[in-house]
């Protein structure tokens, strides 16, 4: 199976762990930013996490770096329109980026410029190419809830303009979510979405409260749902979609190896499932790269990739005519 000609829907995709190396080589030049290196082999390297990372938390060690450049207007629009682009390259024709505002604000942004300036480099490669684009919002799970709220506050103006959904990500303690409770909850009266990472590192509760307390709609990652029966089963009967990221869930020790991974089981027992990269950059990787290891590892065939595009067509947070549209790429 061709799977490069494939059409593809992008659902979980971190704007700061997908920077192209050259960018961050280019800006940093251009703005006196110190970096360790100037060479383009050497920034790659520090840019992406190895196969055989510790945890989670060395993982997220790597969004340091891209961080450096991503403090201004020009430099965020810059960065969103290239991942776009890099993606309708592989025939991605929809994608929901997300990234934490509050990152960003180290040079003294505005949070709402930050997410404006986002959405501005969205559409600027919308304009070009055949892809269209939604933004959901992270908030820091390392940062206070009031942090959160100010997330959901600031963003809320954007609803309906590119903002699509809530999210919480970083490190992953046992019981967050009900730390969490109140933003998620107003941001859900607002009109946004809801996605949450969970289950990525060993807890399955966390799927199991995260669906129960936040009311999560799409769950980043829920890898540990295998090893939590109640998770599983909620997550199964209430068809809570799975944003798998079959890489980086090996990079971070979710999973020894590819193979190890369950996404086909869910899969092949009706849990909806979905492919995707969270971080090109962070994770090596793309759509076609991630398309690739799970259908050959698993022997997957047309059929399977038919559902699972479904699968992702129809969890995604965008109107009904971009649904109608994607139905009619596959
Ligand atoms: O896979 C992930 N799990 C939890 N947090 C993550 C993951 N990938 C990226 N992040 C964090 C690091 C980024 O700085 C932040 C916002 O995109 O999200
Ligand atoms: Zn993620």
């Amino acid at each position: 199976m061709k799977l490069s000609v494939l059409p593809k829907i992008e659902l979980h995709c971190h704007l700061d762990g997908s920077l192209r190396p050259e960018t961050v080589i280019d800006i940093a030049k251009r703005e006196g930013i110190s970096i360790p290196s100037f060479d383009l082999e050497e920034i790659q390297r520090e840019l992406t996490a190895p196969i055989e990372c510790e945890s989670l938390d060395e993982y997220l060690k790597k969004f340091a770096l891209p961080n450096l450049v991503m403090q201004s207007q020009e430099n965020l629009r810059r960065i969103s329109f290239e991942l776009l682009e890099d993606a309708a390259q592989e025939n991605v024709k929809y994608m929901e980026v997300r990234f934490a505002p509050l990152l960003h604000t180290k040079k003294g942004l505005d949070v709402e410029v930050i997410i404006q300036s986002v959405l501005d480099g969205m559409k600027d490669a919308e304009d070009q190419y055949d892809i269209k684009g939604n933004l959901i919002l992270s908030c820091m799970r390392t940062m206070s809830v009031d942090h959160a709220f100010e997330v959901v506050e600031k963003g809320k103006k954007f609803l309906g303009k590119g903002v699509v959904a809530i999210d919480l990500c970083a490190s992953e303690e046992e019981g967050f979510c009900r730390i969490f409770e109140a933003p998620i909850r107003l941001a859900k009266e607002y009109g946004y979405r809801v996605t949450i990472h969970a289950g990525e590192t060993g807890i399955g509760t966390n799927v199991l409260e995260a669906v129960k307390l936040l009311g999560a709609e799409r769950i980043g990652h829920g890898v540990f749902i295998k090893d939590c029966d109640e998770a599983y089963h909620i997550v199964k009967e209430q068809q809570v979609v799975l944003e798998m990221c079959p890489t980086s869930n090996v990079q971070t020790k979710a999973v020894n190896n590819f193979r190890e991974h369950p996404i086909y089981n869910f899969h092949k027992d009706g849990i909806k499932v979905t492919i995707n990269t969270d971080n090109r950059t962070v994770s090596a990787t793309n759509m076609l790269n991630e398309c690739n290891l799970i259908f050959n590892e698993f022997n997957m065939s047309l059929e399977d990739y038919k559902q699972i595009y479904l699968n992702s067509v129809e969890a995604c947070f965008a109107e009904l005519e971009t649904k109608e549209m994607l139905k009619k790429y596959i």
